[in-house]
C-alpha cells in the first residue's frame, strides 16, 4: 500500500489517499499503519476523500483506530499533502472535516499553515460529558488520590486545559483521559503560563497517550488562557516538538509547519 508520512510539531501522521485503501477497512488499517513496532508508526492515520461541499474531506483516526471528528497538526499535514500532490489547485482551500468545513492557508509556505478551527463551546452535554458543564465552570476531578481543576471545551474535538506548574504523572493523565466523567475519554493539557505571550503545553491524547504536540490542544490552551486574562489574543504555544502560534478572535487560528517524512510502500495483510 502507498503512503505518505508527515508531522507537525512532532505529531506524527501516515496520509493515505482514499483509492490506496483499495477497499480496506479504514480503524482496522490505521491499528495496523500506526503501530510502533509492527507497523510505520504514527499517532494517527489522515484519509483524503473527495467531498461534495469543500473542496476535499478529511477523515481521521487516532493510533488506537479510534474515529477523532479534527485534528489539528493533522490537518496543516492534510494541507501541505493536498497542495503539493495538486489535489487543489490554490493556496487556500476549505477541507471538510466532523467538526465543519474549516479553511486552510499554505500561501506563507510549509513552515507556517494556518487553518481555522471550529468555534469553540464551553456548554457540554451528552455524550461527551456525564453531566451537563456550563461555560466558566471549572471541574475538580480526582484521580489516584489528586485532585485537578479542568477548564473543559470543545473545538472540533473535546478538551480539558489544566494549569500546572508541576510534571503531572502518567498514570494521572491516563486517569484524567479515561475518567467516567467523559464516556467518549478527554484529551488533557498541561499548560503553564509563561508570558502573556508564550505557554508551554504538554498533551495527553485519547487514542494515543503523550504526543509531542497536539493541535487542537495548543489552541485550546491559549483559548482558555486568553479568557482568563492570561495571555495575549495571540500567543505562542511551546511543545516537545516546537513551537505553534494561536490567534483568538473571530476564529482560532492555528498556524505551525507541516514536514515530510518519508514516502513509500508498506506491506499489509
Ligand atoms: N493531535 C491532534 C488531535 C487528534 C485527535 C485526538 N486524539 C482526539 O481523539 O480527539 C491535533 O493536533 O489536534
Amino acid at each position: 500500500m502507498k503512503f505518505t508520512k508527515y508531522h507537525g510539531t512532532g505529531n506524527d501522521f501516515i496520509l493515505l489517499r482514499e483509492e490506496d485503501l483499495e477497499g480496506r477497512e479504514e480503524s482496522e488499517t490505521a491499528k495496523a499503519l500506526c503501530h510502533r513496532n509492527f507497523g510505520i508508526g504514527a499517532d494517527g492515520l489522515l484519509i483524503v476523500k473527495a467531498s461534495s461541499v469543500a473542496d476535499l474531506m478529511m477523515a481521521y483516526y487516532n493510533q488506537d483506530g479510534s474515529v477523532a471528528p479534527m485534528c489539528g497538526n493533522g490537518l496543516r499535514c492534510f494541507a501541505r499533502f493536498a497542495h503539493e500532490d495538486d489535489l487543489v489547485e490554490t493556496d487556500r482551500f476549505q477541507v471538510e472535516t466532523l467538526a465543519g468545513i474549516l479553511p486552510v492557508d499554505v500561501s506563507s509556505g510549509y513552515d507556517s499553515i494556518r487553518i481555522g478551527l471550529m468555534k469553540p463551546s464551553f456548554h457540554l452535554t451528552a455524550p461527551h460529558v456525564r453531566r451537563e458543564v456550563y461555560e466558566g465552570e471549572i471541574l475538580s476531578l480526582t484521580v489516584n488520590g489528586r485532585s485537578y481543576d479542568l477548564h473543559v471545551l470543545f473545538i472540533g474535538t473535546l478538551h480539558g486545559v489544566v494549569f500546572t506548574e508541576e510534571e503531572v504523572p502518567y498514570e494521572d493523565a491516563d486517569g484524567l483521559c479515561h475518567h467516567e466523567f467523559f464516556p467518549e475519554h478527554i484529551n488533557v493539557n498541561f499548560v503553564k503560563v509563561e508570558s502573556e505571550d508564550d505557554i508551554r503545553l504538554v498533551t495527553f491524547e485519547r487514542g494515543v497517550g503523550y504526543t509531542l504536540a497536539c493541535g487542537t490542544g495548543a489552541a485550546s490552551a491559549q483559548v482558555i488562557a486568553h479568557k482568563l486574562g492570561f495571555t495575549k489574543p495571540q500567543a505562542k504555544v511551546h511543545v516537545d516538538g516546537g513551537t505553534l502560534e494561536v490567534t483568538v478572535g473571530d476564529q482560532v487560528v492555528l498556524e505551525g509547519p507541516a514536514v515530510c517524512i518519508a514516502k513509500g510502500e508498506m506491506e499489509i495483510g
